[in-house]
């Protein structure tokens, strides 16, 4: 549990589709400058948990806070522009537009300029298309996708829309970064690209949540992991403890030897 006042705060969180809890009563905190783990066994709400948050489904029950601001009932893009972005297990980019114009229609939900100021063209909507556009540069080039800015982001490999997706999500300059996901499917070589991403990020200050089926990069990267089972936390702390939790291996794999623990753990 993070010694400051949470930066996230998630009370009570439910959601069921059609008589199935698939979010069951979840309760944590996510502080300023973690990277909180959340995992668990497929089906155990961990997506729903993160489209309840993050304003792509409407939670039953509970409420979340933002730097002490209530989320709930706000849209998608409300949220957004609160400071909470988000990436998706299925990636998502503008395939015919170019790596260019995805960041740029990312800021566009958090930064934009009122409708008249647009359209008349005023400098205070150029400055901000300025800044904006640098910003992308400068966010494409730290995702190493500098030489192929100006392509359409159809050119890109899957692994290489993830880290499109990465720079699309910090565009807002977000208070927290949800990523869903942003391993699966993908090559070593963007794995590590993007654990040293997500380390280098995080030593400048930035938040993340990262929801995974990777155990092992969670323990490695994690300062403290949420474990779900079945809609609700089974286990919540530092990687040191969880590893040491027999209730996770069994959530995983029905048993908790040590065959399971380097399955689980070690990916082995
Ligand atoms: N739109 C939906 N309609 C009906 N049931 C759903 C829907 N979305 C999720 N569920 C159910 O809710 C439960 C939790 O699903 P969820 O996708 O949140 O789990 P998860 O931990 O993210 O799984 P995975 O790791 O496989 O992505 C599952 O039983 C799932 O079948």
């Amino acid at each position: 549990m993070p010694s400051q006042q949470p930066l996230l705060s998630v009370e009570g969180l439910s959601k069921s589709f059609s008589g199935i809890r698939a979010v069951d009563d979840l309760t944590f905190v996510v502080g300023p400058g973690e990277i909180l783990g959340l995992i668990g066994p497929n089906g155990s709400g961990k997506s729903t948990s993160i489209d309840c948050i993050t304003g792509f489904a409407k939670a039953d029950q509970g409420s979340v806070l933002l730097d002490g601001k209530r989320l709930n009932g706000a849209r998608a893009e409300q949220i957004a522009q609160a400071g909470l972005s988000r990436t998706f297990q299925n990636v998502r980019v503008y395939d015919r537009l170019t790596l260019m114009e995805n960041v740029l229609i990312a800021r566009q939900a958090y930064d934009c300029v009122p409708w008249w100021q647009a359209l008349a063209g005023t400098q205070a909507c150029r400055g901000a298309e300025r800044r904006a556009s640098e910003r992308g540069r400068e966010l494409i080039h730290l995702v190493g996708l500098s030489t192929m800015s100006a392509f359409p982001a159809a050119f890109l490999s899957y692994g290489q829309k993830k880290l499109l997706a990465l720079a699309m999500a910090l565009m807002s300059n977000p208070k927290i970064v949800i990523l869903d996901e942003p391993l699966a499917g993908v090559n070593p070589t963007v794995i590590r690209r993007i654990a040293g991403l997500i380390q280098s990020l995080n030593s400048d200050g930035q938040t993340f949540i990262i929801v995974e089926h990777n155990v092992q990069f969670i323990m490695e990267h994690c300062s403290r992991v949420v474990v779900m089972e079945q809609g609700r936390k089974l286990a919540e702390g530092p990687p040191s403890l969880i590893k040491e939790d027999e209730r996770v291996l069994h959530a995983y794999l029905g048993k908790a030897d040590a065959v399971a623990m380097e399955l689980v753990f070690h990916g082995q």
